[in-house]
C-alpha cells in the first residue's frame, strides 16, 4: 500500500455526511491511477458490518489509563474488488463497536483508542506506507503520535497529510486525559495544546507534514473564519493546499443509479427528470407541475437550519412553488419544518431522518437545490445536483463559491446569494422561480450543468502529486 487513509467514516461502511463520500471515493480513484490506496476506519455495529465478511489481519490490546481493551483489525473480504480499495476496520469491543459513528459521551476515548490501534497495526508492517493520510479531528492525534511518541519512533519518517473537512469540529478534551496517549517527552505538550485544552485539530495542523482543505476558497477563508484556530491557520499557511473535492461518478450517475425512479442522461434529461419528479411528488403529495425546491443535509447551524423553516415559509408565500426538506439534526429546526407542512398542504413537505435512497431521488426529481450555508468547506450536494440536472441555489462561501457560477455572470449556471438571511435566500428562490418560467433558458442550463466534469480524477491526481512531493 502506498497511502493509508484513516477516517471515522467511509461510504458505504458508515456515513454521517460528506466525509464518508470523500473517503469512499478518493482511494478508488487513486488506485485507478496506479497509486495503491487503503482505508482504515472503525468497525461499527451497523448494517454494513452485519452484511460483510471479515478476515482477521491483526490483534492487540489497547490501554486507556487503567483500562485495557481487546482490539482486532479486520480486512473486509473482497473490498478491493467491490469498492476499488482495501478496506480495514478496527473493532474495539465495548468501546468503538457501537451502532452510531458519533454522539457518545466517551467519543474522545473511542477515537484515541482507534488511532492507537491504527499506529500499532502499521508498526508491524514489513514495508511502511509512503504516506498516512488522516481525515478530520478524529484522526488528528496521529501526526503528533507519529512524530513524538517513543513507541512509534521507527515510523517518524512516514509523511502525514491531514485533510480538514470541517474546521468547526475540533475534538477538544481536557489535559486530565493526557495519560491516554503513549509516552512522549512532555516538553512537546505545546504541540497538543490550544486554548488550555488538548485540541486534536490544532495538534494535527502543527504536527502534520502538509494539511489540505477540501476547496481552495475554504483555505483562504480559514485564517478569518472564527473557528478559534484562525491564528494557527494563518501562521501554518505555508503547509496548506486547497484541493477541491470531486464526486464518485460511478455512484452518482443518473444513467445507472438504481435508487432513482427512471434513469436518464443529458439527451433524455427532460423525460428523465419529469418521471423522477412525478415519483417524488407522489410520495410527498406535491404538485409536479410546479417548480420543486429542495434541501438535503444535516440540520445544523452551518447549513442554515435555524432559518430553514423561515426561508421556505417566505419563499412559498411569495412564489407558486413546491418545497421539500430531507434532513435531521437540531430538534427545534425539525419541529418548525414539520409545522410548516400544515401551513402549506400539497405544496411543502419534510422528511426528518437519514435516507440515502431518498436523497438520490431528490437530486434526480427536484428542479432546484438550496444550500444556504454559513460556511461550506466544499459541499458535495451542489456537485450531485449539477450531475443530476438540478440547479443549485447557494450562498457565496467556501467551496460553493469555487463550484457554482451565478446565471448573472458569463457562462453562469446556478444562483448565488451573499447572506444567510430569510430575505436573501427567499429572494434567490424567487430568481430560481423566474428562471423556471423562462422555459428555454431553464432547459438549456439543465443540460449544460449535467456536462460539467466534477469527478475525482483531477483532484485524486493533485493529492498524489502532493504525496510525491513529501514522500521522497
Ligand atoms: N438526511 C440525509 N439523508 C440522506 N443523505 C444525506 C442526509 N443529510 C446529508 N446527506 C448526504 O450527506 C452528504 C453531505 O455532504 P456535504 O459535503 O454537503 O456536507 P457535510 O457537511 O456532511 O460534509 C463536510 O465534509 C464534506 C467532505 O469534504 C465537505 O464537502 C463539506 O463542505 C463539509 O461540511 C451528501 O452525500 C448528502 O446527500
Amino acid at each position: 500500500m502506498k497511502v493509508i487513509h484513516v477516517s471515522a467514516e467511509c461510504y458505504p461502511a458508515a456515513k454521517v455526511g460528506g466525509l464518508a463520500d470523500v473517503v469512499g471515493a478518493l482511494p478508488k480513484y487513486q488506485t485507478n491511477l496506479d497509486y495503491e490506496s487503503a482505508v482504515i476506519m472503525p468497525y461499527y455495529n451497523n448494517k454494513y458490518a452485519k452484511n460483510s465478511k471479515y478476515i482477521t489481519d491483526f490483534k492487540c490490546n489497547v490501554d486507556l489509563a487503567e483500562n485495557s481493551f481487546k482490539a482486532v483489525v479486520y480486512k473486509v473480504e473482497n473490498s478491493f474488488e467491490d469498492l476499488g480499495f482495501h478496506l480495514y476496520q478496527v473493532k474495539i469491543k465495548d468501546l468503538l463497536d457501537r451502532e452510531n459513528v458519533y454522539g457518545y459521551q466517551d467519543d474522545t476515548e473511542r477515537f484515541i483508542a482507534f488511532q492507537k490501534v491504527v499506529l500499532d497495526w502499521i508498526l508491524q508492517f514489513i514495508k511502511a506506507p509512503e504516506v498516512i493520510h488522516c481525515h478530520d479531528h478524529h484522526t488528528g492525534l496521529i501526526p503528533f503520535m507519529l512524530t513524538q511518541c517513543i513507541k512509534y519512533k521507527s515510523m517518524r519518517g512516514i509523511p502525514t497529510v491531514f485533510t480538514i473537512h470541517n474546521a468547526e469540529y475540533q475534538g477538544e478534551f481536557p489535559f486530565e486525559k493526557l495519560s491516554y496517549l503513549p509516552e512522549y517527552d512532555l516538553e512537546y505538550s505545546g504541540l497538543l495544546e490550544w486554548d488550555y485544552a488538548i485540541n486534536p485539530m490544532a495538534a494535527a495542523i502543527k504536527a502534520c507534514w502538509r494539511y489540505t482543505t477540501v476547496s481552495p476558497n475554504y483555505m483562504n477563508e480559514l485564517p478569518y473564519a472564527s473557528t478559534g484556530l484562525d491564528w494557527l491557520f494563518d501562521t501554518e499557511r505555508e503547509k496548506s493546499v486547497g484541493i477541491l473535492n470531486g464526486i464518485d461518478a460511478d455512484v452518482w450517475n443518473s444513467s445507472t443509479d438504481p435508487m432513482i425512479a427512471k434513469n436518464y442522461s443529458v439527451n433524455t434529461v427532460e423525460a428523465g427528470k419529469k418521471a423522477n419528479k412525478l415519483a417524488l411528488c407522489e410520495k410527498f403529495g406535491l404538485n409536479p407541475d410546479k417548480p420543486l425546491v429542495a434541501f438535503i443535509g444535516r440540520l445544523v447551524y452551518q447549513k442554515g437550519a435555524d432559518i430553514m423553516a423561515g426561508i421556505f415559509d417566505r419563499a412559498l408565500d411569495a412564489n407558486d412553488i413546491n418545497g421539500l426538506v430531507l434532513g435531521s439534526g437540531d430538534p427545534h429546526a425539525e419541529f418548525l419544518l414539520n409545522e410548516l407542512k400544515e401551513k402549506y398542504p400539497g405544496r411543502y413537505n419534510t422528511f426528518i431522518g437519514y435516507d440515502e435512497e431518498l436523497s438520490h431521488l431528490i437530486y434526480a426529481g427536484a428542479d432546484f437545490l438550496i444550500m444556504p450555508s454559513r460556511f461550506e468547506p466544499c459541499g458535495l450536494n451542489q456537485l450531485y445536483a449539477l450531475r443530476y440536472g438540478t440547479i443549485p441555489v447557494v450562498r457565496t462561501t467556501g467551496g460553493l463559491k469555487d463550484t457554482v457560477k451565478d446565471i448573472g455572470e458569463k457562462g453562469g449556471f446556478g444562483i448565488r446569494h451573499e447572506h444567510v438571511t430569510v430575505d436573501d435566500v427567499a429572494l434567490a428562490i424567487t430568481r430560481a422561480n423566474k428562471l423556471y418560467n423562462d422555459t428555454d433558458e431553464f432547459k438549456r442550463i439543465r443540460k449544460e450543468i449535467m456536462k460539467i466534469d466534477n469527478s475525482w480524477e483531477n483532484s485524486a491526481k493533485e493529492y498524489i502529486e502532493l504525496y510525491n512531493l513529501i514522500a521522497k
